[in-house]
């Protein structure tokens, strides 16, 4: 689809604004009604994709596995894992207005705020905690809940406030015995259930926010932020339009971004738009460090093996590449408790879509219904290895996540598609480590946008990683131990039916780890706000080193990952991007 916008700007052929924003992501349309609401500005905002209504039950939070792979899915994959015993896994990243905001699991939470005084100590003056707080408040507005008979759905109302994303709780967890039992086992493990954890203390369980409204539909930037905005006389957005290349342009003053290139798909055409104050790229932590490179910014060798003229040396395009990855445990489980039957039988997800209308049911929740953040002790780092992350400024965050799934997850392999097993239901107990110690890399294959960017995250090739991976194991399995007694699991060995009992040694555990893995799509860190000498591709104001008039705002910039699920953090550097940018042209 293309946006009535993008049809006048093609017939006027309006080929100059302010701002020239690419990629109507999460970021990107966060921005675009940030620097428009003024009415100063002009903005134009270039986006790959369509809208997301192309796809129309993204906004069904228990459908969110099913726009995986689909038209608003750039489905991505991997160079082989060396730390998954050579697997390339598909890398999913949204493709559409709200960009992955409107693909995402819907989980709402912002990590430690140690993590982001950690971001300030690294040279970036403006983003400690205590600066990037009313930021994080200032983009959202949190629905209570209406009913108030379960324990674990807590909040703390005044960190929110009245900004256009929605957060609430899905209707179907005010009755769903299950994930209070998983924040009562993972409390057995030494992780407190806790009122909030949105507030800067990222250690506890309990359930978390969804980026859903109070009706029970998705609130991606493109629900919110865009909706606010796009019937604003200064805002135009050209969907079906990838951008090329940034144009470049060597002056006695330097190199300045003037513009860019982009192809629109429903001409065929390749157009140029001009930005007469900046251009911003919020291509995501996959496509922005490709896009930089494409146009001349990146490391020397890279550049020359893609056969891309080089306009601007900087060696850290695309490195630094930072993400989470999870496994599970698989148990078998009572069906009232699982999702499995709306995966294989039609019969029930019909019925599930028809109680969604009225509000209620399984589809109003996403398949991630509860949450636990471990932060590990000094004593526990030491004694299995991953002593190292204490000594890198990481001790005081959460370093595993627990989180609990109605289905088989990741669902493959997948029982239930052999007939043995069809009406099989299924729990999984899932673990993330949230202080990743490998860092992998984006780079380019070709000069040209229509080759994939080499995604190489290199999961699991740290010791500290692997460390962290066989405790959280262990603790999941302890936890499954409790979780069987209150008799949803079905079987021997508390209902674990992945990998099985049978597995015990270490070895046994990480080989099962290696095999099954899959990536929680928090790619992070490819264009880093740091000093340029020490990984930096943007400085703290997010402009990119060595060109004037460029920036980039999305995940790439974040120096260090959170230890938490990521959109938060993107709506909030967003958030102050804007103030920076209308602060410079005041
Ligand atoms: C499947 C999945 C599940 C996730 N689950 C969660 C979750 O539950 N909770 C959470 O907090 N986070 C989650 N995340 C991560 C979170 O959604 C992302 O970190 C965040 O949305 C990234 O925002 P962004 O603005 O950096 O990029 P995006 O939102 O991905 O936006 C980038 C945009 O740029 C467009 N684009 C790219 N290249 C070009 C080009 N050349 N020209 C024009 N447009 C271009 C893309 O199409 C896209 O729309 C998930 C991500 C995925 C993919």
């Amino acid at each position: 689809m293309r946006s009535k916008h993008s049809i006048q700007l093609q017939r006027e052929n309006v080929g100059t604004y302010d701002f020239i924003i690419v990629g109507g992501g999460t970021a990107g349309l966060t921005l675009a009604n940030r620097l428009t609401e003024n009415g100063i500005h002009s903005v134009l905002v270039l986006e790959a994709g369509a809208a997301p209504d192309e796809v129309k039950s993204y906004q069904v939070p228990g459908a969110d596995l099913q726009a995986l792979g689909s038209p608003i899915d750039w489905a991505f994959g991997t160079l082989p894992q060396p730390g998954l015993n050579g697997r390339q896994l598909t890398y999913n990243q949204g493709r559409c207005l709200g960009g992955s905001s409107a693909i995402n699991g819907l989980a709402y939470t912002r990590g430690s705020s140690s993590i982001y005084d950690f971001w300030a100590s690294l040279g970036n003056k403006g983003w400690s905690w205590e600066e990037v707080f009313p930021y994080f408040k200032k983009s959202t507005t949190f629905n209570a809940p209406t009913i108030n008979n379960v324990s674990a759905l807590t909040y703390d109302v005044s960190i929110y406030s009245d900004g256009p994303l929605q957060l609430a709780y899905p209707p179907y967890v005010y009755a769903y015995p299950g994930s209070e039992a998983f924040i009562e086992s993972v409390s057995t493990l030494g992780v407190p259930q806790v009122e909030e954890l949105n507030g800067g203390t990222n250690v506890g369980t309990k359930h978390e926010p969804y980026t859903q409204d109070a009706k029970a539909r998705r609130s991606s930037s493109y629900d919110s932020f865009y909706m606010q905005a796009k019937n604003r006389s200064n805002l135009e957005v050209l969907t079906m339009s990838p951008v090329q290349q940034v144009i470049l342009q060597k002056s006695s003053n330097g190199v300045i971004a003037t513009g860019v290139v982009y192809t629109d798909y429903a001409t065929g055409q390749t157009l140029n738009a001009t930005a007469t104050k900046e251009v911003i790229v919020s291509a995501g932590a996959i496509k922005t460090p490709q896009l930089l490179m494409l146009s001349g910014i990146g490391s020397t060798k890279d550049l020359a093996s893609a056969g891309i003229q080089q306009q601007i040396v900087n060696e850290n395009v695309g490195k630094n590449l930072q993400d989470h990855i999870y496994f599970s445990i698989i148990a078998e489980a009572d069906a009232s408790i699982s999702y499995s039957s709306l995966y294989h039988d039609y019969s029930k997800l019909q019925q599930a879509s028809k109680e969604y209308e009225q509000g209620t049911g399984p589809l109003t929740a996403p398949v991630g219904l509860a949450f636990g953040f471990e932060k590990v002790s000094s004593e526990t780092l030491a004694s299995i290895g991953a002593s190292a992350i204490t000594t890198q400024g990481r001790s005081d965050q959460a370093h595993i996540e627990y989180l609990y799934e109605t289905n088989y997850y990741p669902n493959l392999p997948t029982p239930h598609y052999s007939s043995k097993e069809y009406n099989t239901s299924y729990v999984s107990f899932t673990a993330a480590i949230l202080a990743p110690t490998s860092r992998g890399k984006v780079s380019v294959l070709s000069n040209s946008l229509s080759d994939p960017p080499q995604i190489d995250p290199q999961y699991y090739t740290t010791p500290e990683d692997v460390a962290l991976a066989l405790h959280s194991f262990k603790q999941l399995r302890s936890a499954l131990a409790t979780y069987a007694q209150h008799n949803f699991t079905i079987g021997l060995n508390n209902g674990e039916v992945a990998p099985g009992a049978e597995v015990q040694t270490d070895e046994e555990i990480l080989d099962y780890i290696r095999e099954t893995a899959v990536p929680v799509w928090h790619a992070s860190g490819t264009c880093a706000m740091r000093p340029r000498e020490e990984g930096g591709v943007v400085d703290n104001k997010l402009r990119v080193y060595g060109v004037q008039g460029l920036r980039v705002v999305d995940a790439s910039v974040f120096p260090v990952i959170p230890d938490a699920h990521t959109v938060a953090g993107v709506y909030m550097v967003a958030e102050m991007a804007a103030d920076i940018i209308k602060a410079e042209y005041a």
